[in-house]
């Protein structure tokens, strides 16, 4: 029985180690790993603040207030955002606030603007004393102290991918520097005596180069930058050499083509040299041929199909967790969520079919919206098939023994789009 996708995934995960970490300022942590967890330095709000521009008052004073019999407060200060004073309020008395400046500690609510008359007739806000046309019950329009988030909390857990939201919680919190792990340095190697660079006049047999496009965006959109790309010759002696040397410098090296069985399938030929590096079948249509392992160089190495959609599924399914895992996090495998087949399609018997698709977002039966998504290739010949695959923004997976898939059947699938 051939290796499963999740096996072959385990043996890549079991192997590929966890890069050193390093501290970085919040800015420059954005789509990095975190590497230990955080605790926020302060509560959050820090101090009780008012969410409102108006009046901060001891909700008793204004208890019966309405717009037929207003109660007046003397105003006895103004406090701002980022101003320190704290002002007295006794038995009647109000303070001006503006929306995030503490709460005086003698109020315990705060009035919208909207919700008084001044003591002019323009409207304009009160000077000496304001006339409160509502109640407010004790803590209304109150931000509290650690309302948010409690000072000493963990606001972030190593493991996690650090977004925009989350670096922002972290500033809000008093967090300056954070542990991250390393990204990965990636060389990209592509192999075949007929590719020729974009721009190149073809002659009959040969074809524009794609794989690097697309692996260099496909690293991309895992927040890798590839340093280093490569057109080997067909010459396993040469590639063996540039696969030590590459192995020495970077952190992975991706290759494509010359896996299968064929004569000048040169990847395989070099890599007999490399005894750490596995190569097999798995149950999977698309990416049946893979290979990867341990450099001796030190690099982990994934050596993809040159076919361009068996490479872009071998990025999904192998290459990108493993790039994740490097990074220590926590979770590297996406999501699936179902839709709806919008067509008929030939699953792939015996393995794992993972059929790019056009995933869109369309009207259910009572008008909620549901995914549906169609073949972006024709399923009888996906490997091959760089053009409608790029159409796809999602890789529907039908498992092995589910057979075809009829029309209005719910299919997993996993959105890829970037
Ligand atoms: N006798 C067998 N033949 C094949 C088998 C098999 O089991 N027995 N497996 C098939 C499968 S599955 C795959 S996948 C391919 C593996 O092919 P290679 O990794 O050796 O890739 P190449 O032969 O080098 O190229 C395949 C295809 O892709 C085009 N290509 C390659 N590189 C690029 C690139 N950088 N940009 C654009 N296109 C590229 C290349 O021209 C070929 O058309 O083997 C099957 N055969
Ligand atoms: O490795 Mo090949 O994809 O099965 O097309």
């Amino acid at each position: 029985m051939r290796t499963t996708v999740r096996e072959h995934l385990s043996w890549i995960l079991e192997r590929v180690g966890v890069l050193p970490a390093e501290e970085v300022s919040l800015r420059e942590a954005h789509g990095l790993t975190l590497a230990a967890d955080v605790r926020a330095r302060f509560s959050l709000p820090l101090w009780d603040n008012s969410a409102m521009d108006g009046y901060a008052v001891r909700a008793a004073d204004v208890a019966g207030a309405n717009a037929d019999s207003p109660v007046a407060l003397r105003i006895v200060g103004e406090v701002l955002a980022g101003s320190a004073s704290d002002p007295h309020l006794g038995h009647g008395d109000a303070v001006r606030i503006m929306t995030g400046a503490p709460v005086p500690s003698a109020a315990d609510a705060v009035i919208p603007v909207e919700n008084t008359r001044g003591d002019r007739d323009d409207g304009s806000w009160a000077t000496d004393s304001v006339l409160v046309q509502a109640a407010v019950a004790a803590g209304v329009n109150v931000r509290r102290r650690g309302e948010d988030i409690a000072e000493g909390s963990v606001l972030a857990t190593a493991g996690e991918l650090l977004g925009a939201a989350r670096l922002a919680a972290l500033a809000a919190a008093g967090v300056e520097r954070v542990l991250v792990r390393t990204v990965p340095c990636v060389a990209v190697v592509v192999t075949g005596s007929e590719l020729r660079g974009l721009g190149e006049s073809l002659e009959r047999g040969q074809i524009p180069e794609s794989n690097s496009v697309l692996i260099t965006g496909l690293l991309r959109e895992c927040g890798i930058q590839t340093t280093e790309v490569h057109h080997s010759s067909d010459e396993a002696v040469s590639l063996a050499d540039l696969l030590r040397e590459l192995g020495e410098r970077f952190d992975a090296v991706i290759t494509t083509g010359g896996i299968g069985p064929g004569t000048h399938d040169v990847v395989r030929i070099a890599l007999e040299a490399e005894p750490e590096v596995l190569a097999t079948r798995v149950a999977v249509r698309p990416a049946k041929l893979q290979c990867a392992g341990r450099l001796s160089g030190g690099a982990f190495l994934f050596a993809l199909s040159g076919n361009p959609v068996s490479a872009a599924v071998s990025f999904e399914l192998f290459v990108r967790p493993a790039l994740l895992a490097m990074q220590g996090r926590g979770e590297v495998r996406r999501i699936t969520v179902p839709a709806v087949a919008a067509a008929d399609w030939r699953g792939a018997e015996g393995v794992l079919q993972v059929l790019p698709v056009v995933v869109r977002s369309q009207a259910g039966p009572d008008g909620e919206a549901v995914l549906s998504c169609a073949p972006a290739v024709n399923p009888r010949g996906i490997s091959h098939a760089v053009g409608g695959h790029g159409a796809a923004n999602g890789y529907a997976l039908v498992d092995a023994d589910r057979g075809d898939v009829v029309t209005g059947e719910t299919v997993p699938v996993i959105l890829v789009a970037p």
